[in-house]
């Protein structure tokens, strides 16, 4: 079998490098080049901490993807520059498998329409996590029955998104068991303004950032005399790379674009 051919965006990053050592410990992935802001023409394992691979990075991810023979781009960068090369890579013909979060309703449907109209495969995946994908899936069923909701996320302080990707995904999957709801009294005041967090349909979205977090969320349902909460912790970013190995292997047998890492499982 041939090795899939990748491309890493954001290869110094905490996801990238992460990306970087799954696919140096998987024998049916092969890195052909990195995009980065920094560093063009060096060569990856030139640069300090990153695993031996003697891939070229480049700083023109047009000239990466017009030079380099890839079938799947992983991007783990930044909301603004995760969206132009999702957009490049389904343009040039190569499988966008994106972990970056971030991105606006209007994007996600642009790109959806983009793979459909082109045929060609791809992931984002709000959460790579597969415990987390369960937990997004077990709180979709539980709103059938708890219709009371809030979401709290906590993550590291160095994200630059909020509410987080998962809580967006989260909120959305619940919306489609229950009717916008106002939630809390009705006359309720904030004398602090974001005291009730982020409202999504009545579904209030509460985002914790502070060091030493990695990632991680609760949703807290409330019902006549009793509370359910559904909790999940990544405590270390290899949580996600099962979810991205998988996605690069999958991503090579489809014509669409899948928004959720829960499209891709049984
Ligand atoms: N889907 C998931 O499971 C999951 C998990 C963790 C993080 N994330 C998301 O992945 C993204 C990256 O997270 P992180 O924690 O690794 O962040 P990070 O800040 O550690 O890494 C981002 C990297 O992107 C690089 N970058 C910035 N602009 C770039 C550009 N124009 N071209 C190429 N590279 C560029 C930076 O140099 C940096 O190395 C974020 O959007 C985050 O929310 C998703
Ligand atoms: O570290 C981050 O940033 C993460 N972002 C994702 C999100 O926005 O949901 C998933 C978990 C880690």
């Amino acid at each position: 079998m041939k090795p899939i051919k990748v491309i890493v965006a954001g290869p110094r990053g905490k996801m990238g490098s992460a990306a970087l050592r799954m696919i140096q410990q998987s024998d049916n992935l092969q890195l052909v080049g990195c995009i980065d802001r920094k560093f063009d023409g060096q060569i990856v394992k030139d640069l300090d901490g990153l695993p031996d691979f003697e891939a070229k990075i480049y700083e023109d991810p047009e000239v990466c993807l017009n030079e380099v023979e890839a079938d799947v781009l992983i991007d783990l960068t930044t909301p603004e520059f995760g969206y132009k090369h999702t957009k490049l890579a389904l343009e040039n013909g190569v499988r966008p498998v994106v972990g970056t979060t971030g991105f606006t309703k209007e994007q996600l449907n642009e790109l959806t329409e983009m793979a459909e109209n082109k045929r060609i495969g791809a992931v984002i995946a709000p959460n790579f996590a597969i415990g987390a994908v369960l937990m997004m899936q077990f709180s979709k069923w539980a709103a059938k029955h708890f219709p009371d909701v809030e979401i709290i996320e906590r993550h590291h302080d160095q994200k630059l998104d909020a509410p987080s990707g998962t809580a967006v995904k989260t909120a959305e999957l619940i919306q489609e068991e229950r009717e916008a709801k106002h939630q809390g009294h009705p006359d309720e005041k904030e004398t602090m303004k974001g005291a009730r967090g982020a409202d999504s349909e009545g579904l209030k979205i509460h985002s914790v950032r502070l060091p030493g977090l990695v990632a991680h969320q609760e949703v807290m349902f409330g019902g006549s005399g009793e509370t359910l909460t559904i909790k999940h912790d990544s405590i270390n970013r290899d949580s996600f790379m099962t979810g991205v190995k998988l996605s690069v292997e999958r991503v090579m047998e489809m014509d669409i674009l899948a928004y959720g890492l829960e499209n891709l499982l049984d």
